[in-house]
This record gives structure tokens, sequence and C-alpha cells, in this order.
């Protein structure tokens, strides 16, 4: 038996000597490299951490005392150490182990994390709760130094400071985002990391400070200005006390004796502690380290050579996005392409190399990413800012209040809109639509498939005003790629086949599982035609109502939730022009979260599939129960 085998909770862990720990580090990286070469997920982030987990649960009380894992792609060793090892091939498929923290799953989870930089206001929050209710536990927010760049980290660490809360702040610098890290605090981790004299103790350089003489008080003034200033100079973590925080650190983070003695002491430290713990991204397995950035998150692989096992295919949406924005891009110098730490993506690594001073990666700061492409297209130029669906939402007072009130020509290229799978509930793309649609001046557009992503990414380049244009994650329909992207007349939908007995209008790719359903539906004497309505903002109002009056039924289908969503448009074109009679049926998400699984094993769940839209056009049919389909056929349509 290995000694993984014998982990069943966190304090088997704590009965390990430092050696003992060491052999478990190499069992759970191979474990690790194992399990996700089959069911993919975030390999070198866990590899980074796991003698900084094994630290943290040999030091502190679980699940008495509360880590909070920022982002939480880099819990599946706590997972494995808390009682899920035997669950772990189960990892990120549908009705298995998420690949993030989940409260919903173990009492050692304390908060369901996913989207970055939130751990320390989290962290906060329980802090003053358990001052407030006079309880006395550990609260620790584990944090990467890409998660550190996103703003919630600022406003929650000067918070923190000034409340002088007890509580520990583990900052795992790897040196790495997804990509590189972004600007200032990467370059000031990074001199920390380095500089020789930050490897001396602080309280060293303390106590030699404060044996500098004193003299009157003018000299001592002066000389107290130049001990603050030298403090600066060779104080390791000042900018971190100066928030508040106790700066303990570097420390090297695959050292686990280290690493335990250190947090021993962070524990006993009160107010604010921030740990600065030093972790190579992808350590232990050669192709995660060589290649961190690829084996943040990966799909399956070959665990021997790293190579991904996908075949080829038909291109993503993301990398016809990614190309056609070049193209655009050679044709109009005003066009910059702004990503929130996503560069490869969203697919603008292209456009990155070919105009890298058109490209600004801003870091994982999407508020920040909006209004600064306001700002970019006040001054004249056509910002393009590509964000995953479900990272937007972050900004969206920033699209209402500096974009779309200037009426400013901002295009939203939004990646991974729909179901996004593995992931689950926190990265499925499934609100954009409502959170845009209320928005005045938004025109909003989903293309059919990679093709029309080409044009409708011209039709928003070429609009004088905020534009989105939404699009799923991964493989295109694989239609041919020919012409030149042309630009579409906004606010007009297209039929794509006739039929006389319902109208299907199916949002994005949907409208090729519509057209499936409606050969199927041929052949049982139903003829349904399908609309691809191309806009949600502006609705194509006088096709959809043309076609509500020439068959009385409807069947909307879309990848989103139902509330606000696509079908929510055409019901309020409906109830405002009348038709309220008309017999509609809206598919898409019921008010629930989507939890992970395969796209597809997910749009069957939810019956997004021929099969659920031949039964939606029945219960549309049937709604009727007088009418026989022989009768459908004949029956002359009073409409509305
Ligand atoms: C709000 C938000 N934007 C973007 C992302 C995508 N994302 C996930 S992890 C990550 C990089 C995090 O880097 P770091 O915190 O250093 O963790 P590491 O993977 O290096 O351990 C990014 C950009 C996200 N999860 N949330
Ligand atoms: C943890 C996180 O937010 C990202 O790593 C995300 O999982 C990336 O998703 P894609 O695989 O769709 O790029
Ligand atoms: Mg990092």
């Amino acid at each position: 038996m290995n000694l993984l085998d014998k982990i069943k909770e966190p304090a088997d862990v704590k009965k390990l000597n430092n050696q003992e720990l060491e052999l478990l580090a190499t069992e759970i990286r191979r474990e690790l490299v194992r399990t996700v070469a089959r069911t993919g997920g975030h390999l070198a982030p866990n590899l980074g951490v796991v003698e900084l987990t094994l630290a943290l649960h040999s030091v502190f009380d679980l699940p008495r005392d509360k880590i909070i894992w920022d982002v939480g792609h880099q819990c599946y060793v706590h997972k494995m150490l808390t009682g899920r090892r035997s669950q772990f091939s189960t990892l990120r498929q549908f009705g298995g182990l998420s690949g993030f923290p989940k409260r919903a799953e173990s009492p050692y989870d304390t908060f369901d994390t996913g989207h970055s930089s939130t751990s320390i206001s989290a962290a906060l929050g329980m802090a003053l709760a358990r001052d407030l209710k006079g309880e006395d536990y550990q609260v620790v927010a584990v944090i990467g130094d890409g998660a550190l760049t996103g703003g919630m980290a600022f406003e929650a660490m000067n918070h923190a400071g000034h409340l002088k809360a007890s509580l520990i702040v583990v900052l795992n610098d790897n040196e790495m985002s997804i990509s590189s890290p972004v600007g200032g605090m990467a370059a000031y981790l990074s001199r920390l990391r380095t500089d020789p004299m930050y490897s001396r103790g602080k309280e060293e350089l303390e106590n030699l400070l404060n044996r500098l003489p004193h003299v009157g008080p003018r000299v001592l003034k002066i000389i107290d200005r130049i001990k603050d200033s030298f403090k600066y100079l060779v104080v390791p973590g000042m900018l971190f006390e100066e928030l508040g925080f106790t700066y303990l650190g570097p420390i090297e983070g695959h050292n686990i004796a280290r690493l335990k003695e250190v947090l021993q002491r962070a524990r006993a430290t009160r107010g604010p502690v921030l740990v600065h713990v030093i972790t190579t991204k992808g350590k232990g397995y050669r192709p995660a380290e060589t290649h961190p950035g690829r084996f943040h998150g990966v799909g399956p692989f070959d665990p021997d050579t790293g190579e991904p096992l996908t075949a080829g295919g038909p291109p993503t949406y993301t990398s016809v996005f990614g190309a056609e924005l070049v193209r655009q891009g050679e044709k109009n110098n005003r066009l910059v392409a702004i990503t929130a730490a996503m560069p490869e993506g969203t697919g603008l690594i292209p456009f990155a190399r070919r105009f890298p001073k058109r490209f600004f990666d801003v870091g994982i700061a999407e508020q920040h990413a909006l209004t600064m492409a306001a700002g970019l297209a006040a001054a004249g130029l056509k910002p393009v800012v590509a964000i995953y669906s479900t990272f937007l939402q972050r900004a969206v007072d920033q699209v209402i209040h500096d974009i779309a009130l200037m009426e400013l020509p901002v295009v939203l290229a939004i990646d991974r809109a729909g179901l996004v799978g593995e992931d689950g509930e926190t990265h499925q793309g499934l609100f954009d639509l409502a959170l845009l649609r209320s928005i005045p001046r938004m025109v909003i557009m989903a293309p059919k498939d990679e093709q029309e992503l080409r044009h409708m990414l011209v039709t928003a380049i070429q609009h004088n005003g905020p534009t989105a244009l939404r699009y799923p994650r991964g493989a295109g329909v694989g239609v041919p790629l020919t012409g030149a992207a042309q630009p579409l007349p906004i606010g007009k939908g297209e039929v794509l086949r006739q039929g006389r007995d319902v109208a299907i209008l199916a949002l994005g790719p949907l409208v090729y599982a519509a057209l499936a359903a409606a050969g199927e539906l041929a052949a049982r004497g139903i003829e349904a035609a399908v609309i691809n309505p191309r806009f949600v903002k502006p609705l194509d109002a006088e096709l959809i109502l043309t076609w509500a009056a020439k068959t009385g039924r409807l069947v909307t289908v879309e990848e989103h939730v139902l509330a606000g969503g696509f079908g929510s448009a055409v019901l309020e074109l409906l109830a405002a022009n009348g038709r309220e009679r008309t017999r509609v049926q809206c598919l898409g998400v019921k008010d629930e979260f989507v939890p992970q699984g395969k796209p597809a094993v997910l749009r069957e769940h939810l019956g997004l599939t021929p099969a659920g839209i031949i039964k939606a056009v029945q219960q549309v049919l049937e709604e009727e129960p007088m009418l026989t389909r022989h009768k459908l056929g004949t029956r002359e349509i009073s409409g509305g």
C-alpha cells in the first residue's frame, strides 16, 4: 500500500513526517498526471502546489480552519487529501467531481471559486464573521501571482490592512498567469524573488535600522526619512507591509519543512499576514514544466509524451475570429485588440504578433479592459475586446456606463458563449444576452457558423456604436471559409427552410440542430420552417411577426438562460405587437446553474438537441388537441 492510499482525511497527513510527506508528494504528482491525461484539466497549476497543499494540511486544522483557493483551479491536491480520492477519476465529468472547490461537495471546500481574485475578500468576510461571533479559527486565502493582478485582490488587501483583521494570504508566485503576468506587480514580485538583499531576514534589517543613533528632533526626522527610504530599498515586501500586512518570505515553495515552519509563524501572527511562496508551475512533469502555459488547462493527452490526443477537425470559432481580426487589422490601422489575461484562449496571439503596438493584454482586469476600450474609442480608435462570456459578467457596468451611454464603437467579441463543458457552473457562458440585451444601443449578434462569424465581425467593426457577437467554445461546424467577409444588414435574419406548421427560431449553431429536427419532422408530415435570427438586438421584428402570423406557432432555441434571453425577446416582441396568442415554446436553460460535463452530454441533458427541438415542436402542436396533422396542413391561420 502506498502512502496516498492511507490518506482519508487531513488528520492522516498530519501524522506524516517531512520525509514521508516528500514521498507522498511524488505519489500525488503521479496520480495528477495519470488522471488529468484522461480527463483533461488544470494540470500545471496543481503540480505546482503539491508541497504547498501538504504543508497547509499539516499546519492548519481542517475543516475548522478555512482555506479559500483563488480561482480554485489548483484545488485537485486538496480534493485528493480530503476524502475524494476514490472519485478522482470522475474529475470534471458530468455527475463527477468538480474541477473547482464546491461547498456542496465537501465541508473542506469553504468557498466556491472559478473567477479570479475573490479569495481575499471572501477570507476577510469570514475572518470578520469569526471575530464578531467570538469564534476561533484561522482563515487562509491562497492566491496566485496572476490572480493578484485583479483589482478585487487589491481592494480586499487595502481593506484588510485597514481593519487589521487576522487572516493569512498565501501568495503562490510561479511567475505565470496563464501566459506571462502583466505589469508592475509582476515586476515587483520578480524583484522580491531575485534581489539577494531580500533573502536576508526582515527582522535583522529592522533591528539594524533601529540601532541607528537617535539625535536631536530635526536630525531625527531626517534620519527617519532616510530610514524609510532605506527600508523601501532593503526590507522585503514593503509594499505589502505598507498595506498593513506582515510579509513573510520569499520561501522556496517545494521545500515542505520550510513551508511548514513559515506557515506556523504566520499562524501565530496577529493581524493580516502575507506569505510569499515561490513555486514552479508544472513542477515534476517535464512537458508541463517546459510549457506551463499549454499545460495550464489541457485536454486529454498522452502522459508519456505530453502530446494532445485530439484528432484534427474543423477550426475553432476562436481561431477563425483571430484570423479574421488580423485580416481586418491589415485594412484598418485604427483597429486595436484587447484581452484580459487570455491572449491564447481568445485567439489574439496572431493579432499580437502582427500588430504588437495595437494589442493590449491588461492582466486579469476585465473592468479596466472595458473602460480602457471606451477611452480608446472616445479618442478615435476601434477597439475589439475579446472576452469570455463568463468573464464579461465582471464588467457589465463598464459596458453600460462607459460604452453604451456614450454610444462608443467598442466591439465585444464574446467567446465561450453557451455551454463550455468541463469547467462547469462558474464558466458556462449563459448570461451574456440577458445582461447585454437590456442595455440601450447595443447591437447583439450570434453567428450560426464560423463563416458567418467572419461576416459578423466585419459588421461589428463597421458599425458606429457598441456591438457584441457571441460564439461558442470549440470547433466550428466545418463550413467552407471562402471569400472576403461582408457586412450583414443590421437587424435582419434569414430563412433557411420554409414550412407552414411551425417556425423554429434557433440562435447560433443551434440552427443546425433545428435543420436536422426539421428534416425528421418532415418525414413525419410536419412542415417546420427554420429561421436564423442572426440578431438578438435589434430583432428582425418583421420576419418574426410574419412567421408568427403564417404558422401561429414558434419554437425558440438558444444556449442561454431562458430568463432575459433570445426567447424572452421574441415573447416581448409578440406581446408588444398584439400577437400574444401565438403558441410559443422556448428552449434554453431553465432557472438553474449548469454543472460540468461534455457539451454534448449537457445539451442532451438540457434538450438542446434535434430530439429536444422535435419534442418542443410536438408540444406547440399538441397545445391544440383538436387539430390533427392533416388538419394542420390545411388549417387557416388566424394569427396571434
Ligand atoms: C475574472 C477571471 N478572469 C480570467 C480568468 C481566467 N484565468 C484562470 S486562471 C488564470 C491565471 C491565474 O494565474 P495565477 O493566479 O498566477 O495562477 P496559476 O495558474 O499561475 O497558479 C486566468 C487568467 C478567471 N478565472 N477569472
Ligand atoms: C481556470 C480558468 O478560468 C481558465 O483556465 C479556464 O478554465 C480556461 O478555459 P478554456 O479552456 O475554455 O480556455
Ligand atoms: Mg501564477
